[in-house]
């Protein structure tokens, strides 16, 4: 890839995982970044452990040369609360372009499944069209609210949200303005279908609307038990569903070569949250790294 083009995040949820605070609940803000750094990668996302306060975070990251380049952001336009959503986003937005961060990564978590003990492949929230269309006119807010400072807005699809599948994220692409972009996970991607293809086209279909990438890899046989025991998507996190790439049966080559062959100017960020009691996160973020030199060349 075109070194030029990308540079190379990595997330805070191998060390801590906000969405199960006792995964790694051992491992300070200074060690996970530390060992970011250590590892090879110049940016991060934000976890719940990071100083909220930007002057303190810019120089703790600057230490090591860390720069932040999104934080999750969930939203709720299906389930009515626009108000509260808008408001909590420009608080969101005002503290990540503090920060340097072009774009805001956001998930609409109405009715979503995946913090709860509920069937990851069996209980999933489906939208009607009176639900797209209140998804469509807040993201298309949000699109104008981040321009006002120079950024996009893309969103996440998700497992066990209502924009998980390939027919989900296209229903979505379709019904927002130009300027409301995606947010690639190859990891969702390839659980949701189960199929390297899948995750390819959607990539190669949607990759001028691409604008913040998330490379997560997958094992194929934690998905197996997830789909066969009913086990919820944290249940399967616990059990190892994700790893870092090149270590699971993703193959990141052609993922590479379509986002370098379209100019894909942005981050890639590893996000691989797994036990870090199993999988020791230097280690794992050491992993990640030598193999996006080994078949992306950077
Ligand atoms: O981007 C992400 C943020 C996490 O909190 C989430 O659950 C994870 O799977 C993900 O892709
Ligand atoms: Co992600």
């Amino acid at each position: 890839m075109k070194a030029e083009n990308v540079k190379l995040g990595i997330a805070p949820i191998g060390w801590t995982n906000d969405d199960l605070p006792e995964i790694g609940k051992e491992n300070t803000f200074e060690q996970c970044v530390s060992e970011m750094a250590l590892a090879g990668f110049t940016g991060s996302e934000v976890g719940s452990k990071y100083p909220r306060d930007t002057q303190i975070l810019k120089q703790k990251l600057a230490l090591r040369g860390i720069q932040i380049c999104n934080a999750w952001f969930s939203t709720f336009f299906v389930d009515g609360k626009k108000e509260q959503t808008i408001k909590d986003f420009i608080a969101h937005r005002d503290f990540l372009y503090e920060m340097g961060a072009k774009v805001i990564g956001c998930s609409e978590q109405s009715r979503s499944i995946q913090g709860q003990k509920k069937a990851i492949f069996k209980e999933k929230p489906i939208f009607n069209e009176q639900d797209w269309a209140l998804l469509a006119e807040g993201y298309n807010e949000l699109a104008k609210l981040a321009a006002e400072k120079g950024m996009k807005v893309c969103l996440h699809h998700h497992m066990g949200t209502g924009i998980q599948t390939p027919a989900e994220i296209d229903k979505y692409m379709d019904i927002v303005n130009d300027d409301v972009y995606l947010l690639f996970d190859s990891g969702h991607l390839y659980y949701s279908e189960g199929s390297q293809q899948a995750m390819l086209d959607v990539l190669a279909k949607y990759i001028d609307r691409i604008c913040h990438v998330h490379l997560k890899d997958v094992r194929d046989e934690v998905v197996a038990e997830v789909k066969a025991n009913g086990l919820s998507f944290l249940e399967g996190v616990v059990k190892g569903t994700f790893t870092v790439p090149g270590d699971g049966v993703i193959d990141f080559k052609p993922i590479f070569e379509i986002l370098d062959k379209h100019n894909y100017k942005g981050w890639m960020v590893v996000e691989a949250e797994q036990d870090p009691a199993l999988a020791n996160p230097l280690e794992y973020a050491i992993k990640g790294r030598q193999y996006i030199r080994d078949v992306a060349g950077i």
